[in-house]
């Protein structure tokens, strides 16, 4: 026999029993994340007048409930949903202003949320220098900006600004880029032009090759304008991020167009000050060598000695316009822990030119 739902009764029974577990469960979280957030006001108060984001400290949260995680969650949605709940918490001690490349809708939006939930102040800032500029300014308290991508290299903007800018790097968040084409109406058929940020463009390369060989493909300053002008012209279509669809008003055509499945972009958080310890840290300097022969191995030498993995190692031109060189260095721990910092203390005596840009959490795997 079945009601009028067209469940059988001893079926909805058991769900009804389930519900009402389901429903004390939410009561009890409810009543826990509002002593958690009444504790963080606390320690607000108790900060008295200190920074109220602690990028080490949430770090440390995440990792502790990754390890502890008992399942059938993942890794990552327990980040995501303890992430969620320190911006709420965070959020009643004091509103965090985080700058971004924007407008709404691009990458770098969904690394703001990604790295502090989604109770903070997102401002859409027309290009790069406009979110080291507010930070500088005081008009926001953290910038989110991409450096790298493991499709198309490093974003030299980024890079350029970081060298010359009293900021320090206090976070990385790592992004996995899916790109999505979307178009007003239809489907790949008639499609005669496909915009997209010139680094969009560039991870889509082989498959628009493959799939729309004869489209023109337009760069523009960022998705969300390719989405916009997409928007209003029946035989374009534009690479984005799926959350650019909805806000735009358009259709997708073809989900995970990127030639690397496994294509993610690196960001870095900035602000007036990096992160203190966390454990589990990275430290990133840039150096300038001079112009002797075996000056780069010279430099790089220290940490070796030290026993300090590198994860990155990227050169630049110093923009003297004289063939110089600038080195950044991503390399594992923090810039108090005593074996990198005696390297770094021999780096500084060895090079041209040194800067620490920051030491931070590593984001989780
Ligand atoms: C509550 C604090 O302030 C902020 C909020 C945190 C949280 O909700 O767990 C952790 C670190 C800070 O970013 C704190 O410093 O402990």
């Amino acid at each position: 026999m079945k009601d009028q739902a067209g469940t059988r009764p001893d079926v909805s029974a058991e769900l009804g029993a389930l519900r009402a577990r389901i429903d004390s469960i939410d009561d009890t979280l409810l009543a826990l994340i509002s002593e958690r957030a009444a504790l963080a006001q606390q320690v607000g108060h108790a900060k008295q007048g200190e920074r109220i984001y602690r990028p080490e400290r949430e770090a440390q949260i995440v990792r502790r409930l990754r390890e502890s995680n008992p399942g059938p969650l993942s890794g990552e949605t327990v980040e995501r949903l303890i992430r969620e709940i320190m911006s709420a918490c965070r959020a009643v001690e004091e509103v965090t202003r985080v700058a971004y490349l924007g407008p709404a809708g691009t990458f770098s939006e969904q690394a703001v949320h990604k790295q502090f939930g989604h109770e903070v102040d997102a401002l859409a800032e027309a290009d790069i220098d406009a979110c080291f500029h507010a930070v500088e300014t005081g008009r926001a308290d953290f910038a989110v900006v991409p450096v790298e991508n493991s499709t198309d290299g490093a974003v030299g903007r980024t890079l350029d600004l970081v060298v010359a800018s009293p900021l320090s790097i206090c976070g990385e968040v790592m992004l996995p880029i899916h790109q999505t084409l979307m178009r007003k109406h239809g489907d790949l058929d008639g499609i005669r032009r496909v915009y997209g940020h010139a680094q969009s463009l560039a991870q889509c390369q082989h498959w628009l090759s493959r799939h729309l060989p004869d489209a023109e493909r337009v760069s523009v300053v960022s998705n969300s304008e390719g989405a916009r002008r997409a928007a209003a012209e029946p035989v374009a279509a534009t690479l984005g991020s799926e959350a650019a669809a909805a806000l735009y008003g358009l259709s997708v055509v073809a989900a995970r167009v990127e030639d690397e499945a496994s294509n993610t972009t690196r960001f870095l958080v900035l602000g007036a000050h990096d992160a203190a310890p966390s454990g589990r840290d990275k430290t990133s300097l840039v150096m300038g060598a001079k112009n002797q022969p075996g000056a780069v191995v010279k430099l790089l030498q220290p940490l070796a000695d030290a026993g300090v993995s590198m994860s990155k190692f990227e050169s630049r031109p110093a923009r003297s316009g004289t063939w110089e060189y600038l080195f950044f260095v991503v390399c594992e721990g923090h810039r108090k822990d005593a074996r990198l910092a005696a390297a770094l203390a021999e780096i500084d005596s060895r090079a041209a030119f040194l800067k620490i840009l920051g030491s931070y959490p590593a984001a989780s795997a």
